[in-house]
């Protein structure tokens, strides 16, 4: 049987309306407009479209946006100087350097710069730390998205077996975290995983987010597993162009799949959606706001 495809463009578009009425709730209760800071160094040409999207979708929700944009021979020390200028900022509760950096900038030292409390991104270590212990934490976006997709397949995730296809700080460590509290029973493989695809046949949920194009096939996956594809990768097509696909190669594994997510639609916008709202918590957390 076919999978049920789990439609991601349509679930950021709820949680975009929920961030919405929070946001108006806020502005009620307390007079308080959450404002998102997005930091563009360079002309990578994909980084430019999701900046522009990240600013478009903050004002669609009632936030206020307030966007940099640096040539790509921007020094480090200009860029933390911008970023100790937004930590202090009353108007500016969340702060994202958008990813790849130039490579003459220490992205970590970068990262590290933004305060705990406006990190949206949640890529600093003491949201890192937050996350891992329990308590109200900054949560990457990519993964609370993933989450949340994974939950509307089945919207109790507990005592599932979920296999994590990546170690990365960005994605795999904080999703694993973020399913523990669930209470999977949570493996993270990686590219040296013995026998990747036989434990990812034990997967009753999996979370691919290696990087590589269509890595995951059919016969890795457990009939009814939920699949959920964080890559985004492109790749040549047929028609001499390019196309994005996933980690995930879609259309074998939808075949045996319980739910899966499409590339694109599926993961990618959960992340621009999740980011507005690790906004309006972040708001919440600088004024001392309970949830
Ligand atoms: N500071 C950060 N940098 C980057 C992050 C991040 O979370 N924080 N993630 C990615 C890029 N990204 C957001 O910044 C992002 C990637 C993809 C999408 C998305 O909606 N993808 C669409 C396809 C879009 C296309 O056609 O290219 C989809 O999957 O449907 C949104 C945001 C790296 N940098």
């Amino acid at each position: 049987m076919a999978a049920q495809i789990i439609d991601g463009k349509a679930i950021a578009a709820d949680v975009r309306k929920e961030v919405a009425a929070d946001v108006k709730a806020l502005q009620a209760s307390h007079g308080l407009t959450p404002g998102l800071a997005v930091v563009l160094v360079g002309e990578d040409p994909a980084s430019k479209v999701y900046v522009k999207n990240k600013a478009a979708q903050t004002v669609e929700v009632g936030m206020q946006s307030f966007e940099y944009k640096l040539p790509e021979t921007t020094s480090e020390h200009e860029i933390l100087t911008l970023v100790e200028r937004l930590n202090a900022s009353p108007e500016v509760h969340g702060i994202l350097v958008q990813l790849p950096l130039p490579k003459h900038v220490n992205a970590e030292k970068v990262l590290n710069s933004i305060h705990p409390d406006k990190d949206v991104d949640g890529f600093h270590p003491t949201n890192v730390g937050r996350l891992w212990i329990g308590e109200r934490a900054l949560v990457p976006c990519t993964p609370t998205g993933s989450a949340i997709l994974a939950k509307r397949a089945a919207p109790d995730l507990k005592g599932m077996n979920a296999v994590v296809i990546g170690r990365s700080n960005i994605v795999g460590k904080p999703m694993a975290a973020l399913l523990l509290r669930e209470s999977c029973t949570v493996t993270i493989a990686h590219s040296q995983t013995k026998d990747l695809p036989g434990v990812v046949r034990e997967a009753d949920l999996v979370i691919a987010a290696v990087g590589r194009p269509e890595m995951v096939k059919a016969d890795w996956i457990k009939p009814g597993a939920i699949v959920i594809d964080v890559g985004i990768n492109r790749v040549p097509s047929e028609n001499g162009k390019t196309k994005l696909v996933g980690d995930v190669a879609y259309a074998e594994c939808a075949e045996v799949a319980g739910a899966i997510t499409p590339v694109p639609g599926g993961v990618g916008p959960m992340t621009i959606a999740c980011l507005l709202q690790n906004t309006v918590v972040a708001a919440k957390i600088q004024k001392g706001i309970k949830d």
